[in-house]
């Protein structure tokens, strides 16, 4: 049990001291956006990726990784700032919507909030599909930004102008962020030029609004293919570049996480941009969460331990680090019913 106030010492980076929230606002873009190379075939075709030294190391996180009291509620405070809180369902309502911005703007009980010392924590954004947008721009009125999944989500099979339309539709409706999802076939028959230009021309579509590309990872075949496909998602101009839809068989993985990381790290030494990273879809307990930030801390270091470098797109994984953290101020854990979620 711990009642310690995390709030009160600046911290710049995600180290063993306490967190604040003296960092940037969650919704500061303060880096230059990523403007993308021209396309490098030979680039993409000089891809290697040691497959079984990429499972062996992903094995490992989780076991090196045990944070407790502060330590451990500090991490998940982080992990909070940092969710895309999500709804992605066919029987969205505005009421639901409504309901999730509400617990975004005010994601964990106000005394448990006040009792760890950062009473004005939110979440990183809101993600809803087209149609849910304007409910979520007004319910939030500037106050977190909004995201949108776009371009035929979750297959990304509807005709490419409509594609396009899509996403010009929701940043007019006032989205700040377009998760958009790749052509899988293009990774699949290996026409990287193809998933190149696609990803120009959405990021193009973009404007101002940032741009998440979906990679939907379950359906690439191979770490290689992940890694390539990576790779010319940042070329063609990505802000972020996402494992998942959320509705494929397999989500967000540590391996997966793991060569994700490094393409970008890769990117970042021949561009000098640094593009985000965000897991996506299956990441629902507190630990989980925790084996994400601390494999991101060791690949990319503390700078990407911020909302504008990392996100979580999650639906159920604040139910559960509102839990633990509600156990570290009082030394009980609640049912989870007991925790209003979106
Ligand atoms: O991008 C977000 C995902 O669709 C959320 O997936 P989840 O419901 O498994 O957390």
């Amino acid at each position: 049990m711990g009642t310690v106030a995390l709030g009160r010492t600046p911290c710049h980076g995600f180290c063993r001291c306490p967190p604040s929230s003296n960092g940037p606002p969650v919704t500061s873009h303060a880096l230059p956006r990523n403007a993308g190379l021209p396309f490098d075939p030979a680039l993409v075709a000089a891809v290697r990726v040691n497959t079984p030294a990429t499972l062996r190391r992903a094995a490992t996180i989780p076991a090196r990784r045990s944070l407790k009291k502060e330590w451990q509620a500090a991490w998940l405070a982080r992990a909070i700032s940092m969710i895309d809180l999500t709804t992605l369902s066919g029987d969205d309502t505005p009421g639901r919507v409504r309901r999730l911005c509400a617990k975004a703007l005010s994601p964990v009980r106000p005394d448990i909030l006040e009792a760890i010392g950062l009473p004005d924590l939110t979440v990183g954004a809101v993600c809803v599909y087209h149609e849910m947008v304007p409910v979520a721009v007004e319910a939030l009125d500037g106050r977190l930004p909004v995201a949108a999944v776009s371009t035929g989500f979750p297959a990304g099979l509807s005709p490419f102008d409509l594609r396009l339309r899509e996403i010009e539709r929701s940043v007019a409706a006032g989205a700040n962020e377009i998760d958009i999802v790749i052509s899988r076939r293009h990774v699949l028959t290996g026409d990287w030029a193809a998933l190149y230009d696609e990803t120009a021309q959405m990021r193009a579509a973009c404007g101002d609004a940032h741009m998440k590309a979906i990679l939907a990872t379950g359906e690439l075949g191979t770490l290689k293919n992940v890694m390539k496909a990576s790779l010319v998602a940042m070329m063609a101009g990505s802000d972020f570049i996402k494992t998942s839809t959320g509705k494929e068989a397999v989500n967000a993985t540590l391996p997966v996480s793991l060569t994700m990381m490094r393409a970008i790290r890769a990117y970042e030494a021949m561009s000098g941009f640094k593009v985000g990273y965000k897991p996506a879809g299956g990441v629902s307990k507190a630990k989980d969460a925790i084996t994400y930030l601390a494999l991101l801390k060791d690949e990319l270091g503390d700078r990407w331990l911020r909302p504008d470098l990392f996100r979580f797109g999650a639906s159920s994984l604040l139910g559960d680090i509102e839990r633990q953290l509600e156990h570290h101020v009082t030394g009980r854990y609640s049912a989870a019913y007991r925790h209003a979620v979106g």
